[in-house]
């Protein structure tokens, strides 16, 4: 496995675009498996994730046409119910499949996800619901079976707002008998767009977006083609990458209502935000970041997957900033990271309490989780000297070309190959 090489110090500048969104796509993907009918789906991004989900759909019977940006998907019968370990293992979003198979083949297997660096993971709401759907469902060596004859509608109450429960009921209930209520439903964007979807290939879904989504069940969902909203999460990363460089950056590409969390804190920081015709621009030429304290929340509050990269940005603003984590129980594991490159953090429980320093130093550091990856990276960008980092494929997970992205930008940035030694 390769490294990144980052000499850090140089304000990024220029114009960067932003792909589909990685949480959006999976879920929709996942769809793909409630019609017979071809759907097309467009502004796909180049995603290691992309390339597990298409594996677990081609697993269960699904024919894909690859082209750049676009995936035809058809399933015109299901050769298989179950989603395998080796796939699971490698993405939790592989459990999306379950709503989909349950309402089309009314049975499902899939292994049980586990946890992973960012939390324990489990999926007690998403059963609840296919449970509250008339599903049987049943736990087996290492995985979950599902079963009902005909799912019927319901009324679900989320203890949390939780955004995978949120959509593989949805799906699930898309095909059900009479009408289902998620209430306390997650809110964001990306349930919206799979909602979108859905209502596209036939479905009867209101209310997504906001806390409580009525799904009309349908007999039947047809084909449509649909594009990817643009990856909130990406976008954000880069607004960052400009501030902690000291740089100015035009983010193209972007929904700006899905980054008002993340641009409400930036500018709160001392950072200068503009939309214009293509995107949002920050200029953070000669400023002085200040520190502010972010918590991480479900949507519309600051996003769990933009609080690593907030982190590696405060680590260099000017004072104190509290960072609570509210959403997933261990996602500080950059911490340690970012310290190793001479960040002052300290954890008490849910909360890291930053001291911003004058300048990071480059050091051997490594990516625990996708958004700690992304975090090295910004860290590495702003710091001086050269930073490598280590366990590169968990940003391969989420972020399209980025190496290619930011030395367009002009990032000192490059992808090493680990040579492997021969032996004899
Ligand atoms: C592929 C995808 O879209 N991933 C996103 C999705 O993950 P994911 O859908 O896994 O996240 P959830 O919203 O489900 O999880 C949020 C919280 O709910 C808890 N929970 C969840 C399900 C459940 O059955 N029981 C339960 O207790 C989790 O432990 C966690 O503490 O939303 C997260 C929260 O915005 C993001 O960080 C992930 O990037
Ligand atoms: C946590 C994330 O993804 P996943 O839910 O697929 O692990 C993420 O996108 O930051």
């Amino acid at each position: 496995m390769g490294k990144i090489i980052i000499t850090g110090g140089k304000p990024l500048q220029g114009t960067i675009k932003v792909s589909g969104a990685k949480n959006a796509v999976l879920p929709i993907l996942a769809a793909s498996l409630l019609t017979t009918t071809q759907t097309r789906l467009l502004d796909v991004p180049n995603l290691a994730d992309v390339q597990v989900i298409s594996s677990v759909l081609q697993e269960l019977g699904a024919k894909i046409e690859k082209k750049p940006g676009e995936l035809l998907i058809s399933v015109p019968c299901l050769t298989g119910t179950e989603a395998p370990y080796e796939y699971v293992r490698k993405m939790r979003a592989s459990f999306l499949v379950m709503g989909p198979l349950l309402a089309r083949a009314g049975k499902a297997r899939i292994s049980l996800p586990g946890g992973c660096a960012i939390g324990t993971r489990p999926i007690d709401l998403h059963l609840k619901g296919f449970a509250a759907l008339g599903a049987d469902i049943r736990y087996g060596a290492g995985c979950i079976e599902a079963a009902a004859r005909q799912l019927t509608g319901a009324r679900i109450y989320l203890d949390f707002p939780s955004v995978g429960a949120t959509e593989n009921i949805m799906m699930a209930a898309v095909l059900a008998k009479g009408q289902t209520t998620i209430e306390n439903a997650a809110e964001e964007p990306e349930i919206v767009d799979l909602a979108n979807f859905l209502n596209s290939m036939g479905a009867n879904i209101k209310g997504a977006g906001t806390k409580v989504i009525r799904i009309d069940g349908v007999d039947r969902l047809g084909g449509a083609t649909h594009a990817v909203i643009p990856d909130r999460i990406e976008a954000g990363t880069y607004l960052v990458a400009a501030a902690i460089t000291r740089g100015n950056l035009l983010v193209e590409n972007v929904i700006a209502d899905h980054l008002k969390p993340v641009a409400a804190k930036l500018i709160e920081a001392g950072a200068e935000l503009t939309e214009e015709e293509t995107g949002v621009r920050v200029n953070c030429t000669g400023k002085v970041l200040k520190g502010v304290d972010i918590k991480t929340l479900p949507y519309p509050g600051f996003p769990t997957d933009m609080q690593a990269q907030f982190m590696a940005l405060m680590t260099v603003a000017e004072g104190t900033s509290i960072i609570t984590e509210t959403v997933f129980e261990n996602r500080f594991m950059h911490v340690s990271e970012l310290k190793r490159m001479g960040a002052k953090i300290k954890i008490e429980g849910r909360t890291a309490v930053v001291q911003g320093v004058k300048n990071l130093t480059g050091a051997a550091v490594k990516a625990t989780d996708l958004r700690a990856g992304a975090a090295m990276i910004l860290a590495g960008l702003a710091a001086e000297g050269e930073t490598a980092i280590s366990n590169i494929h968990h940003i391969d997970r989420g972020y399209e070309n980025l190496i290619e992205k930011l030395q367009g930008i002009g990032a000192n940035i490059r992808r090493v190959e680990e040579c492997v030694p021969a032996l004899g």
